[in-house]
């Protein structure tokens, strides 16, 4: 299978004169978790953005594998890299499967219909996301979190090799975030990058292989979890005291808010 890495050189953005992201390096191997925290508008969306190509007007260079974004073509960049936006206010009338269906455009000419493929595809991926019940459904008469996983399965249609996900389980119950955490650990088994973010360091516990964070518009600092999710840099980017225990029955340190 084709596996991709994503590297930035110095990435910058500004909205007009707002300098939000300064000479970003990150690095995501090929089948690595890259979580990025860091606090509201520091600018995670931004920098999420400019990795998958939504916003293209930035300085420096984002490379996959050794291309730069800017030389991919439409068709290609949809085949290498998706994004999981946080578009749980999308208002469609199209079903689910229609909409998962949309995410198989860049495999097709504009006058093709979707092939038996495409649909065997969408029905795995519906079911991976939990929502057969809802396959008929409109997406405007779902609720917030299936929203949330609808945008996950289109992302998935485009079987990219590189996938952008912009705090992917903000809306999700216990049990959905979950089922969401676990499709991140598999894709990345089966070979594919993942740059996400979350306002949570447990998920990035969970899930990351490497944890990147957006200190403040200057500095950006990444290394693997047990380097970087430590109380001391945690409590610095947040300026609160964070305070983690083992939990021995998890085997893993569960984060809280230390509050005198
Ligand atoms: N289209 C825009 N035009 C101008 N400024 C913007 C635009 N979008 C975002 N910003 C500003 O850029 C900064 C970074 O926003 P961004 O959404 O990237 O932050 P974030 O870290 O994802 O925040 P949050 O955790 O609250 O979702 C904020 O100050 C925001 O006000």
């Amino acid at each position: 299978m084709l596996e991709s890495r994503i590297t930035t050189q110095n990435l910058s953005f500004a909205y007009k004169t707002k300098q939000i992201i300064n000479n970003v390096d990150l690095n995501v191997a090929a089948g690595q978790v890259l979580v990025i925290l860091g606090p509201n508008g520091i600018g995670k969306s931004t920098l999420l953005n400019c990795l998958s190509g939504v916003l293209n007007k930035y300085q420096g260079d984002i490379l996959v594998n050794d291309q730069s974004l800017r030389q991919l073509t439409i068709k290609d960049l949809s085949h290498q890299v998706a994004l999981v936006s946080q578009g749980v206010n999308i208002k469609s009338s199209l079903t689910l499967f229609d909409y998962l269906l949309l995410g198989r455009s860049s495999f097709h000419s504009i006058f093709d219909q979707p092939d038996d493929h495409d649909k065997t595809i969408v029905k795995q991926i519906i079911q991976q996301i939990g929502l057969e019940n809802y396959t008929n459904i409109s997406l405007q008469s779902m609720s917030g979190g299936q929203r949330q996983l609808a945008i996950i399965g289109r992302a998935l249609a485009q079987e990219p090799q590189i996938l952008i996900m912009d705090e992917p389980t903000s809306a999700l119950d216990y049990r959905n975030q979950t089922v969401v955490l676990k499709l991140i650990k598999m894709l990345s088994d089966q070979g594919i990058s993942i740059v996400m973010s979350t306002h949570d360091p447990n998920q990035a516990q969970m899930v990351g292989d490497q944890v990147g964070l957006l200190i403040d518009n200057q500095t950006y600092k990444q290394g693997p979890v047990n380097e970087i999710l430590t109380d001391k840099y945690l409590s610095k980017l947040y300026g609160i005291p964070i305070i983690s225990t083992y939990n021995e029955l998890v085997d893993r340190k569960i984060f809280g808010i230390g509050m005198d």
